[in-house]
């Protein structure tokens, strides 16, 4: 559906539910409602079904108790673990284990007094009166909202306390932890008990997902969708009070507790308290805010709520300040800086983001939302897909994210265990981003799926693990310019190309890629000669990939190159073979995260590991000095430009536009800086190129210096990346095999063996460990002499150049790079070679960047030459022929598929847009039924 125009009336809040709908039950002849047919039967599972359920049910607990047990002033965990035997576990599971560790009444009344005393406040402390959203049974629920104002009374109160009692109370919660998570433990299950058993009272509004009739599962995900007593809401006063208070009560404790015993508390214990209190803080004063999370509004209330706010929440998030309390330490100033930082970002993207929403949703008119452009639904509501719900699906995701890696960067690297928090929360989020998606695809339907052609990527956006060898490299051969110039180089296409992408788009409106507007402007001689050049350069990156991460395995554990490159190889061609397109979406959720946690580690290992002094600055001058190859890295223009032509609409182009420039440059330097760093600390030995360690790896080397666990986690993530990057590839290079090199004449099953074949040079190029700015030069040179002719199509008044002239300038492109070097060189040999550029970039001569002024310019005036010789030949003909020669006269323009800039009205506009999205759709259809037919 294409875009609107904006509507004024506001919409205050969601659309109904989706069926059985309130439509149905207001209809009902009696007036009563039939809460049979609102309840349905739910037909399919979560969590794995109930086995799943079972093991939630089952382990979770079990988790909590091992981290209370397991984490403490003995170690984290303790050096015992090690001896563990399995005469230890039936021990563990004995009553007279329980009652001699667990049974602590004391505790038990301590938590329930607190969990009570919040209800209390719940229910007296003024608030005001809230609606929910709109219920299947047509009501709408009120809730009170006074979470802050309890807060604060708590606060207070607790100050009180410190004076007339000193710090005891808090002292408790650190000496009774253990007591403390069994009476949370053992509260949940009462309190599922309660919700499952009343749930099947009369007149219940189920939740639609929790009605399975299988018990453990209906227990473990929640019948009822709203449990109340009278007017106490469980759910609502579970969901924020006792995990979020108990969560900085415990923190408060833990920091008590650091002073008590160290006579001070550290940075790192200010720092989680404060990030910690800030977040509890912000979800409190924005408690009206909850009301319309998938919580409240889809999901029923049992065990997973219970269980997640009552005891996972207090006793889990708040693991690093119990850590920090037991083994307290200090941050150094860059380690402050960067945690800082990186609360500050996280908490920017999550405010702005979620806020951002928010505000659309209640006031779209507002001066802060209402330049944003949305698409409208059949549901009723509208969906955000610029601003920050236009860069990922759940942007406020990452922001939340980044926070949690904040929260566990103070604990230092002693051990993983502090960093349960960031695993489990990232499992979490895309856990859940999946079951929006679901929730939002039953909701939306076709709008959903429109919405997703346009913000395409679920949390994070995605970029190949090439970056990571190719910034650094390039600061180890031109220092600082260089970094500088080359990211410029990186983030400079995107605006070209978004500009660049609709003028293609106009020409051809139907076609979605550039081998489609090759086939329309040219012929198909030159869509397919086009669709070669693809493949080949899809093959570059392949070698590219494979070959940095056989380096990075080799580098970081001595492994033989080439298992790791053979391993993904197959790997990747197996599953791509298996699951198409589907199974490389599926990885390339993971891709930007793998990405994330590698840059996250490397700027740990720096702020942790490496000092850099004014001498080692000084002793390489050459790093901050500018050069002649510093401006050269401006052609390099990394594989962005394909962006242009994957985008499937205009917004869509734009949208890479606003994250190029906003996200990818910080990001991009940083990275590449890595590569500098590295040379000052000496990890990089110098700009040697016979240095045992090549400067591509000098990101990597950094990595290196990590304790074993970490370096560890790299490779996996190293190796995740790359093969989501190699599926990719793989999945495109089949299917412009498939669409355009053969026009879909071949049978599928032979184009993947044809896939697998290709694969075979592939892992032989990149076993040879080349330089991966060779195989991004050759990408790129082959890149420019295909698609300079191509380009000149595009301008109208070129209209006379066909596709024998594009062909010819294609080809006549390359010789002219040889013409140059057998010139430069004085030898014809040297200047076949320069085809290859073998030298990388560490040429010092001028061939490299006359190879790529040849190029283009040499192909430019070879398509034009080409023209001109079939006109000679025509006019001689004509002349021999005694016929009257006429200059290719300019064809008949086709109104509708050259409207772009002269659209005369937004109707226009939109209908072509229209059109374009219907193409889209029947092509999506096509290749959908294609996938399937496989
Ligand atoms: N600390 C923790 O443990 C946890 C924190 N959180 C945080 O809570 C916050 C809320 O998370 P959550 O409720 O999961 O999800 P979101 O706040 O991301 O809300 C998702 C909903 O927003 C609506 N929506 C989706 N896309 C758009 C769009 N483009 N424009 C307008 N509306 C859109 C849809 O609802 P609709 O039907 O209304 O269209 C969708 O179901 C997040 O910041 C998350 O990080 C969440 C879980 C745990
Ligand atoms: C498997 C397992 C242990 C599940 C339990 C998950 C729960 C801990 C989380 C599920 C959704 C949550 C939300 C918040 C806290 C964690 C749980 C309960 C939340 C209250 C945190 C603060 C945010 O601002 C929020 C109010 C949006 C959020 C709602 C979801």
């Amino acid at each position: 559906m294409p875009p609107k125009k904006r509507q004024t009336a506001t919409n205050p809040v969601p659309s109904p539910s989706p069926s059985p709908n309130t439509a149905e039950v207001e209809a009902s002849p009696s007036g009563v409602i039939n809460y049979e047919k609102l309840n349905p039967k739910t037909e399919h599972f979560e969590f794995l079904g109930p086995p799943g359920a079972a093991a939630m049910i089952t382990f979770l607990p079990l988790l909590v108790w091992f981290l209370a047990f397991f984490c403490n002033e003995d170690g984290c965990p303790p050096k015992s673990i090690w001896s563990i035997g399995v005469e230890d576990l039936s021990r563990w599971f004995s009553l007279k284990f329980f009652l001699a560790n667990m049974y602590d009444p004391t505790a038990y009344a301590a938590y329930l007094g607190f969990v009570l005393f919040l209800a209390g406040l719940y229910i007296v402390l003024p608030g005001e009166e809230i609606e929910g959203t709109l219920l299947r049974n047509g009501k709408r629920l009120k809730y009170k909202v006074n979470a802050f104002a309890s807060l604060h009374l708590l606060i207070a109160m607790g100050f009180l306390n410190i004076r007339s009692s000193g710090f005891g109370p808090f002292l408790f919660i650190y000496d009774h932890w253990v007591g403390i998570v069994t009476a949370a433990n053992i509260f949940s299950f009462i309190v599922s008990f309660y919700v499952y058993g009343s749930s099947f009272l009369p007149g219940k509004l189920l939740a639609l997902g929790g009605n399975t009739g299988i018990w453990i599962y209906d227990f473990m995900i929640g019948r009822e969708l709203n449990p109340r007593i009278g007017k106490f809401d469980i759910k609502y006063f579970i969901e924020l009070r006792p995990g979020l208070i108990g969560w900085v009560t415990s923190n408060s404790a833990m920091a008590i507790k650091q002073y008590v015993s160290l006579g001070r508390v550290t940075n790192s214990m200010m720092l989680v308290n404060v990030f910690q209190a800030w977040y509890v803080i912000d979800s409190l004063y924005n408690e009206a805010a909850v009301l319309t999370t998938m919580d409240i509004t889809t999901d029923g209330f049992g065990f997973m709520l219970a269980f997640g706010n009552l005891s996972w929440l207090p006793m889990v998030y708040s693991l690093q300040a119990r850590y920090l309390a037991a083994f307290p330490r200090d941050l150094n100033y860059a380690e402050l800086v960067g945690v800082i930082a990186l609360q500050l970002t996280g908490y920017y993207i999550f405010r702005s983001s979620n806020g951002q929403k928010n505000k659309f949703r209640t006031d779209p008119e507002g001066d802060d939302v209402k330049h944003l452009e949305y698409i409208e639904t059949t549901a009723g509501t509208r969906l955000l897909t610029s601003g920050w719900w236009g860069i990922s699906r759940h942007i406020n995701y990452l922001g939340d994210w980044l926070m949690s890696i904040a929260w566990c960067l103070p604990c230092g690297y002693a051990t993983p265990i502090p960093y349960f928090y960031m695993i489990y929360f990232a499992i979490l989020l895309l856990h859940r981003e999946r079951r929006d998606d679901d929730k939002c695809r039953k909701k939306y339907g076709k709008d959903w799926d429109r919405y997703c052609e346009i913000v395409k990527w679920r949390i994070i956006p995605d970029m190949g693990v090439w970056i990571l060898f190719s910034l650094p490299e390039i600061a180890t051969i031109t220092g600082l310019q260089g970094v500088i110039v080359y990211t410029f180089a990186c983030v400079v296409p995107i605006p070209i190309f978004a500009w660049l992408g609709p003028m293609i788009r106009r020409k051809s409106p139907k076609g979605f890629t550039l081998t489609a507007y090759m086939l329309k402007r040219f012929n198909r001689v030159l869509h397919a000669f086009i669709s070669i050049m693809s493949v080949i350069y899809m093959a570059c990156y392949m070698v590219s990939e494979l070959s940095a991460l056989g380096q990075t395995l080799n580098l970081l554990t001595g492994l033989d190159p080439l298992a790791p490159i053979i391993v993904v190889s197959l790997l990747t061609s197996i599953y791509t073979a298996y699951g198409g397109f589907r199974a490389s979406l599926l990885t390339d959720t993971v891709q930007g995260w793998c990405l994330l946690f590698i840059v996250i580690i490397s700027a740990i290992a720096i702020v942790t590991n490496i000092r850099i002094g004014p001498d080692q600055i000084s002793a390489q001058p050459w790093i901050l000095q500018g050069s002649k190859k510093g401006w050269e890295q401006l052609y390099i223009l990394p594989g962005f430009w394909q962006r242009a032509f994957a985008s499937k609409t205009d917004k869509d182009l734009r949208q890479s536009a606003i994250i190029g420039s906003t996200m990818l440059f910080p990001v991009l330097f940083f990275i590449g800086f890595t590569g500098i760093i590295a040379a000052w600390a000496g990890i990089w030995p110098g700009p040697d190129p016979a240095a045992p360690v090549p400067g591509s790896l000098s990101f990597f080397s950094i990595i290196a210096i990590l304790p074993d666990w970490l370096v560890g986690v790299v490779v996996v993530l190293t190796a995740a990346l790359v093969c989501s990057s190699i599926d990719t590839l793989q999945s495109a290079l089949v299917s412009t095999l498939s669409n355009d090199v053969f026009n879909n004449q071949l049978p599928l099953h032979f184009i993947r063996v044809i896939g697998v074949v290709i694969n075979a040079p592939i892992i032989y190029m990149a076993a040879r460990q080349l330089d991966i700015f060779q195989v991004f030069l050759i990408g790129d040179l082959l890149a420019c002499v295909a698609i300079t002719p191509a380009m000149l199509g595009l301008y109208d008044g070129f209209y006379f150049l066909n596709a024998y002239d594009a062909l010819i300038g294609a080809i006549f492109g390359l010789f002219s790079v040889f013409a140059f070097g057998s010139g430069y060189y004085n030898d014809a040999q040297k200047g076949i070679n320069l085809i290859l550029l073998p030298g990388g970039l560490y040429v010092e001569d001028e061939s490299v960047l006359g190879a790529f002024i040849a190029a283009p310019f040499g192909a430019a005036i070879a398509t034009f030459l080409s023209f001109g010789s079939r006109q000679a030949c025509i006019f001689l003909y004509c002349k021999v022929r005694g016929q009257e020669y006429e200059f290719p006269p300019k064809p008949e323009i086709d109104a509708t598929l050259y409207a772009g800039d002269e659209f005369h009205t937004e109707d226009e506009r939109q209908q072509t847009e229209a059109d374009i999205h219907k193409a889209f759709d029947q092509k999506k259809i096509k290749k959908d039924e294609e996938e399937v037919d496989l």
